[in-house]
């Protein structure tokens, strides 16, 4: 049965790649206004699990529910306008565009008129266009871009493109934001910078967030529930401090450096 307080329920999905098995009848439920976070050793089927619930691909079995509605087979693109986006591992921003122009660009999807319709500027497609600069200034502020708006994205160190990519998701205001690696990469303060964004995304902006993140200290601070999966299965579902503790997880990442 689909609990109705869920936000989303993933319900024993598989996904093979050839001869892998990527995920192996795995089920989870994220509730409203959790952070929840998806761990496991490198390969062990992380961003396979995202992208089945973004639509990248299809599970091939199994089902996933988002407010109790089936939405396993809807189009990876029909999803944003549902709530629910996601920030990629490798960073999926126009380096040749300002931080501004990023931004509007993904908040053209959600817009009614097309973008060569808003350059003519007049009635409707005018004040459309205001309200979603509008939107998009805000998200601006929110994350302390301010000071590199009119920037190119080229221009900006690594850290700042990934508070760039993470604006970028925002401004299709999702309700489900799904983060993949937001830290890769980063130093010791942007890391800290991140994790106050997602905490404050969560916080202040009502959005529940799944993390796919390596950084154990980062995961086992911001996280309410963690799901851990080794070769494409669950091995443990609960509390930080549960999971933490947990014999299978601590087993499963025996040799990788980056465990607390
Ligand atoms: N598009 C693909 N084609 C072929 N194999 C794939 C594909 N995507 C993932 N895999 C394989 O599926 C398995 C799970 O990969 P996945 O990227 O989901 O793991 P992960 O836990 O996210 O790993 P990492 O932490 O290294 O990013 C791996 O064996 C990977 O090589």
């Amino acid at each position: 049965m689909i609990n109705k307080e869920s936000l989303l329920t993933v319900k024993n999905i598989y996904l093979s790649f050839g001869g892998i098995m990527a995920v192996a009848g795995v089920s989870f439920n994220v509730n409203k206004g959790d952070v929840f976070s998806i761990i496991g050793p490198n390969g062990a089927g992380k961003t396979s699990i995202l992208n089945t619930i973004t639509g990248i691909y299809f599970p091939e079995r199994g089902s996933i529910f988002l407010k109790g509605a089936d939405i396993t087979k809807m189009p990876v693109y029909k999803r944003p306008a549902k709530g629910v986006v996601r920030t990629f591992q490798n960073l999926e921003l126009f380096k040749g565009m300002t931080v501004l122009d990023n931004l509007m660009l993904s908040r053209h999807s959600l817009m009614n008129y097309g973008i060569f319709s808003s350059i003519f500027y007049f009635g409707k497609p005018l004040r459309e266009e205001v309200r979603h600069r509008e939107k998009v200034e805000e998200i601006i502020d929110f994350l302390d871009l301010s000071g590199i708006r009119k920037k190119h994205v080229f221009e900006l160190s690594y850290g700042l493109q990934k508070r760039v990519e993470l604006a970028r998701a925002l401004a299709l205001e999702p309700e489900l934001l799904l983060l993949d690696e937001p830290m890769a990469g980063m130093n010791t303060e942007e890391t800290e910078d991140m994790a106050r964004y997602i905490i404050d995304i969560n916080e202040e902006r009502d959005t529940t967030i799944v993390l796919i993140e390596h950084d154990m200290n980062v995961v086992m601070d911001i996280s309410s529930r963690i799901l851990a999966i080794d070769f494409g299965e669950k091995i443990c579902e609960g509390l930080p401090s549960d999971v933490a503790n947990d014999e299978r997880v601590l087993s499963a990442y025996l040799g990788e450096e980056k465990w607390i």
